[in-house]
C-alpha cells in the first residue's frame, strides 16, 4: 500500500492554474477564470478544515454515545437540523433541497462513524478489555484497533 501523501507536499504539488482549457481560450478569459477559481480554493480548503473539526466533535458525541449504549442516529434531533438549515439555506440562495441532501450525506456518515465505535466498544467489554472511553479534546487522541470509523 502507498503511504497517503502528506498535506504540505500535496498542497505544494497543487497548481492552481491546472486546466483543460489552456490554450484553448482567450488568454484574458483564463486570466479571469483564475481569479475566481483562487477563491474557489480558498472556500475548497475551509470546507476541508470545516469538515474535520465537524468529524472531532461527532467524534466526541460517537464515544459518549458508545458509553452511554444510546443508538447512533437521533432522527428527532436530525429532524430539527434539516429544518434549521433549509431556512438557512433558502436565506442565503442557497437551494435547500441541495443543503438538505448534504447534511444527510454528512450524517450518514457520522452515524456509519458512531455505529464502529459503538461495536468496537461492545467488542472490548466483551473480551475484557478497556473500552477506550475518549473525553479528552480529540487532537491529540488516537484512534484505537476498531478504528475502523475512519475507513
Ligand atoms: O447530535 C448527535 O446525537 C449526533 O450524533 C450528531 C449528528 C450530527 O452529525 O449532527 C449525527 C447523528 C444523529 O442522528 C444526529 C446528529
Amino acid at each position: 500500500m502507498t503511504e497517503p501523501t502528506p498535506s504540505h507536499e500535496a498542497e505544494a504539488d497543487f497548481d492552481p492554474t491546472a486546466s483543460s482549457l489552456a490554450g484553448h481560450i482567450d488568454p484574458a478569459v483564463m486570466a479571469e477564470l483564475l481569479a475566481m477559481r483562487s477563491s474557489i480554493d480558498n472556500i475548497d480548503a475551509t470546507l476541508v478544515y470545516l469538515l474535520a473539526e465537524r468529524f472531532k466533535a461527532t467524534q466526541r458525541v460517537g464515544f459518549l454515545k458508545a458509553q452511554h449504549q444510546l443508538p447512533p442516529g437521533d432522527p428527532g434531533r436530525e429532524a430539527a437540523q434539516i429544518a434549521r438549515l433549509r431556512a438557512l439555506a433558502e436565506s442565503a440562495h442557497l437551494d435547500p433541497a441541495f443543503a438538505e441532501k448534504f447534511l444527510n450525506f454528512i450524517i450518514s456518515e457520522v452515524i456509519r462513524h458512531h455505529q464502529a465505535i459503538s461495536d468496537s466498544h461492545t467488542e472490548a467489554l466483551r473480551t475484557g478489555a478497556t473500552p477506550v472511553v475518549k473525553s479528552a479534546p480529540l487532537a491529540d487522541s488516537t484512534l484505537d484497533g476498531g478504528g475502523s470509523q475512519w475507513r
